[in-house]
């Protein structure tokens, strides 16, 4: 199947469209004072003015806001490339950016290290707005030192692991955004779950260009009920396009509208909102489990892949090391998660999964990365995160 993916390939700036993609909108600059810069352009059908800071690209010192959150409450590396959201992007060796509701948002560590942010879009009617909006997104009111602390004293390797890697931080994305998103992970790696993101991305209303990256709201369920099944399979979403149709047609068939729905499912305890979620094309437990851990507030979520399971039966539950996963192992690991960690245990797995990615074991000192590599060498699973995102079968 050949795979081609538009509009734009995500992970390199500057991007280059192939011939048949439309043209990205061309923004007209022009510099109404010393601070801001007035964007004009169209997309999808809207003219759209936009008031940016100047310079979005490095913004001044001046521009940066701190957020109260240490580089032990938060680590942009280890927390925005890492397999959570696919719609983050590094726009130069410091800075990340993306999307939080209509808010382009950068973020960077201030050379001691705690968190600051510039906002792109800068009425300031908007940014109490978008700061309030920001510390949601990062689930800024839970203190990641103070559960970690909870499950260094559990877990003696998790408390080794954290200090090499501290501030993995679990994000409280949108549902829709989520969902969407993790539907395009299964059984793919992230440079291709990002380029699906990506296009999906491109149908929302264009909010401007950093690092020469197009950064886009993401778009509405109306929006997406637009788009073909058809259109997607040419942009490279495989047999993903019916999951991503069905899902999108279901949702708008809830009454109170799907969105809604989804976001409701935060009061709901874990097992109603797995079991909901399920009812959606496309949708599995390890699918299900990340939107519920990545977005619905279920902080004990477990989703179990391969490669969890792999750590699994590494570190928690040895005695299945010779069984092959299946659903009711699935749960079996998720609860051996839960009854070690408690009731943020999906904030664990967090640190386990992101700890046994192949840019963050170069992060661990030799006798810890060389436990890991012989025993997962001896069971000839070392290829586990080579960005493979497997299902539960
Ligand atoms: N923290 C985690 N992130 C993930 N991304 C992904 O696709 N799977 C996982 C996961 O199990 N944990």
């Amino acid at each position: 199947m050949t795979k081609r993916l538009r509009p734009t390939p995500p992970s390199t700036p500057s991007p280059k469209l192939p011939p048949s993609a439309p043209s990205p909108p061309t923004p007209q600059l022009s510099h109404s004072n010393p601070t801001t810069v007035s964007i004009h352009h169209s997309s999808n059908n809207q003219n759209k003015t936009l008031t940016l800071l100047k310079s979005p690209h490095s913004p001044s010192s001046s521009n940066w806001i701190a957020l109260n959150l240490t580089r032990s409450d938060l680590s942009l590396p280890l927390t925005f490339p890492t397999g959570q959201t696919f719609r983050w992007k590094q726009t130069s060796p410091l800075h990340f950016t993306g999307v939080v509701a209509s808010h382009l948002i950068s973020l960077n560590h201030l050379p001691n290290g705690d968190v600051s942010y510039c906002l792109h879009s800068c009425s300031t009617s908007s940014s109490s707005a978008a700061r309030l909006a920001l510390l949601d997104f990062l689930n800024a009111g839970i203190s990641l030192s103070s559960i970690w602390e909870v499950f260094s004293a559990a877990d003696p390797r998790f408390d080794e692991l954290a200090r090499h890697l501290e501030g993995a931080r679990v994000l409280r994305q949108d549902p829709l955004e989520c969902l969407i998103q993790f539907l395009c992970s299964s059984n793919n790696n992230i440079g291709r779950i990002t380029k699906m993101v990506d296009y999906i991305s491109s149908l929302g209303n264009y909010l401007g260009n950093v690092g020469g990256f197009d950064f886009y709201e993401f778009p509405s369920l109306d929006r997406l009920s637009l788009v073909s099944e058809a259109e997607l399979r040419e942009a490279g979403f495989g047999y993903r396009a019916k999951y991503v149709i069905g899902t999108v047609n279901a949702l708008k068939a809830k009454p109170g509208g799907g969105a809604e729905w989804l976001l409701s499912l935060r009061n709901s305890n874990l097992e109603d909102v797995i079991e909901a979620l399920s009812t959606l094309p496309g949708v599995g437990p390890k699918v299900a489990a990340c939107v519920a851990l990545f977005s619905l507030d279920q902080h004990h979520a477990i989703p179990v892949d391969t490669h969890v399971w792999q750590i699994a039966t590494r570190y928690l539950v040895p005695e299945l090391a010779s069984a092959r996963l299946t659903p009711k192992l699935c749960n079996r690991v998720a609860e051996a998660f839960v009854s070690k960690y408690g009731k943020y245990a999906g904030w664990a797995q967090t640190l386990l999964f992101v700890a046994d990615l192949p840019q963050q074991k170069a992060l661990l000192p030799a006798n810890l990365e060389k436990t890991k590599r012989k025993r997962s060498t001896e069971q000839q699973k070392d290829k586990a995160h080579t960005g493979n995102i497997d299902q539960c079968e």
